[in-house]
């Protein structure tokens, strides 16, 4: 794809802070009109990444473009590409919405003929345009308070909007509202956004870029990062029976399969999840398995995707493993409950 359909290409970017290395040779493009999720562990370098592509903060070493543009040497032009908002968003509490939006609509040099328009755009947008719009910022739930902080970023249309954790501290509620935004945003803007809510970002975003020790562990669809990290196939059964007559006809299915065994609350009930990570044989190859046997009686029989949680875990794990950190969590082989 030519350059200038592509929104932002980073290549190798690093950045430190005294000793400590934050972000490291970081390599991606994002298309335009994509939406992204950016993920990663707390301290990741996820909002340091974000400042860097905004232009706040100069990288160390890297190439960087904008929409066409190198970040360092058109700095004023690629903050015109860009809306932004930061991690813990600071907001004037004394002010009105329409206040603060009409004040950020003159900093940011909308034309005076066309601030109304673009207000009553983010406003809308945003599901702020009814009563929303009059109340003083200081008096607003946090979910409201991370709408205005949108509405401030996409205000002069920008070709690219940031959003750093726009949905830390929501409830349900309030994140079925910001995903409600983003979809809005579909189609008029690039979005890169952060957030720690897997199922959203799943949920909402076109791709993925997972950051983990200021590394890039992996980018790219749910799909594409299924395959890579989670290939396989993956059922979930309930079986009445004996545990050993259930692994004896389990074990029939071949060596490749993992065979994991849980009690249900009743005695002769049992939960059962099986790995294979070379596909194997379809979900109809494993029940005519099973109900050769008429001691055993299958109660649920259940084909699971392993979600953009167990991606992440694995992924993070993995790059744990890889640079010998101590630090490491448990990884997920099969699909956590969600
Ligand atoms: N201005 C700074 N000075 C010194 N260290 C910094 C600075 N900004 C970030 N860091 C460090 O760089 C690392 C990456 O921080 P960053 O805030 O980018 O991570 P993050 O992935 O956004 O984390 P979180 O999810 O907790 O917000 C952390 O170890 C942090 O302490």
């Amino acid at each position: 794809m030519p350059e200038k359909e592509t929104s932002i290409v980073a290549d190798g970017l690093s950045k430190s802070f005294g000793g400590h290395k934050a972000v490291r040779n970081l390599s991606f493009r994002i298309e335009k009109g994509e939406i992204v999720g950016f993920l990663g562990p707390n301290g990741a370098g996820k909002s340091t990444t974000l400042r860097i592509l905004t232009g706040i903060l100069p990288a160390d070493s890297g190439y960087l473009s904008v929409c066409g543009k190198s970040v360092p040497y058109h700095p004023d032009e690629v903050k015109n590409f860009i809306g932004y908002m930061p991690e813990n968003n600071p907001l004037p509490e004394h002010m009105r919405v329409i206040e603060y939006l009409r004040f950020r609509a003159q900093i940011k040099g909308i034309p005076l003929l066309r601030r109304k328009a673009a207000i009553e755009r983010a406003l809308e947008v945003c599901e702020l345009h009814r009563k929303a719009r009059r109340k003083i910022i200081g008096n607003l739930s946090k979910g409201f308070r991370q709408r205005v902080g949108i509405a401030d970023a996409i205000l002069a249309s920008p070709a690219i909007t940031i959003l750093d954790e726009p949905t830390i501290g929501l409830d349900p509620h309030q994140v079925i509202a910001i995903r409600r935004l983003l979809a809005n945003l579909r189609g008029e803007t690039t979005v890169l956004f952060s957030s720690h809510i897997l199922s959203e970002v799943e949920i909402t975003c076109d791709r993925v870029l997972i950051l983990n020790q200021g590394r890039l562990v992996a980018q790219g669809t749910s799909d594409e990062l299924r395959k890579q990290f989670l290939p396989g196939s993956r059922y979930r059964l309930e079986v009445s029976g004996g545990r050993q007559e259930i692994m004896d006809a389990l074990r029939k299915l071949g060596d490749l399969w993992e065979i994991q065994i849980h009690p249900q609350s009743q005695e002769d009930s049992f939960s059962v999840n099986l790995v294979n990570p070379k596909n194997g044989q379809n979900g109809e190859g494993i029940l005519r398995q099973l109900i050769q046997s008429d001691r055993l009686a299958v109660r649920q029989f259940q084909a699971v995707q392993p979600s953009l949680e167990d991606i992440f875990l694995t992924a993070t794990q993995r790059s744990w493993e890889l640079t010998g950190d101590e630090n490491k969590e448990t990884g997920a082989p099969f699909p956590t409950d969600s």
